[in-house]
């Protein structure tokens, strides 16, 4: 497969759509970021990587982290995690409050913002360093120590962040959180403002295309049973209330943030992130959707 043919061949056919959407504009600090922004990559199994337009700047990977704190609180906690969050999808915004009260406080799945909210406190009651854990996590995975939390991004969301800290004084109450509630918001917040490139991405989301493995260091980083099953909650949950859509025009385990980034895995054979920050109506990249339509349209490479 000529790589650089696919992509600059997916780059062209989406150029109409960069530009449309709106950037996130909740989170102040992300309403500054430039719309014409867009940016690819790809890393293969064998130890390739291929990118195209803006895929080296580093953007907020926002509710991407949730597919790396949740690897974490597994590791913590193993199958018991799910009996604090669930593992539907909420066919809900991804900032809902409206199925909580219902189910008691178990959020529907760990990439809402309740059910982050729910293993960011399983992390935190686990590590007190768990930022720290974290960012090692990711700058391994992703091979760059560089990697950081822009500190404006998270002070920016934290300043705006009453629905959060509804929903987390809220799960409180059904007493699935345990760690002060400060403490919570400050992982959230902090994780979600994390900032990679595609470039990052792509090589932090290979592990999940080779059953859990390591393909540079010959780690093993999750078990493989729980790489697909990430994966799986990916593909049923990554892009909230649009993953039906998701699964119909791409057919790849996903994960999306407001960043307007998103990370997918083509599973045996590649990842690829993608990032244009002009969002849909349910918060996920418009042009990036659309590149990875394109993409498994050209190579095939839906799993389904
Ligand atoms: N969908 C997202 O990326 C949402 C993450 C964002 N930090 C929020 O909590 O609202």
């Amino acid at each position: 497969m000529d790589f650089d043919a696919v992509l600059a061949r997916v780059a062209e056919d989406v150029r109409p759509l960069v530009r449309q959407g709106t950037v996130a504009s909740y989170i102040p600090r992300l309403a500054e970021v430039p719309i014409d922004r867009f940016g690819m990559a790809i890393a293969t199994l064998d130890g390739r990587q291929f990118s195209i337009g803006d895929a080296d700047t580093a953007f907020s990977i926002q509710s991407i982290s949730k597919v790396f704190s949740l690897s974490m609180a597994l590791d913590a906690l193993g199958g018991d995690l799910w009996e604090r969050v669930g593992r539907e999808p909420s066919g809900s915004p991804y900032n809902s409050l409206v199925q909580l009260e219902n189910e008691r406080g178990i959020p529907r799945n760990p990439f809402i913002n309740a059910g982050a909210l729910v293993v960011a406190d399983v992390v935190l009651s686990e590590r007190p360093d768990g930022l720290q854990a974290l960012l090692d996590f990711v700058r391994q995975r992703a091979d760059n120590p560089a990697i950081a939390v822009d500190a404006d991004v998270a002070a920016s969301e934290a300043a705006a962040g009453y629905r959060n800290a509804a929903l987390t004084n809220f799960i409180r109450s059904f007493g699935n959180i345990q760690q002060p509630i400060e403490a919570v918001l400050d992982f959230y917040f902090k994780q979600c403002a994390i900032a990679m490139s595609c470039e990052d991405l792509a090589q932090a989301f290979l592990h999940q295309a080779n059953a859990g493995r390591c393909r540079r260091t010959g780690t093993q980083v999750i078990s493989p049973i729980r790489a697909r099953r990430i994966n799986s909650l990916m593909l049923t949950c990554g892009t909230y209330d649009a993953a039906g859509d998701f699964a119909f025009q791409v057919g790849l385990p996903a994960k999306s943030g407001v960043g307007g980034g998103i990370a997918a895995v083509v599973p045996g054979v590649l990842a690829l992130a993608v990032w244009s920050p002009g969002l849909d109506e349910r918060g996920n990249s418009l042009a990036g959707a659309a590149a990875l339509a394109r993409f498994t349209e050209i190579t095939g490479w839906s799993i389904f």
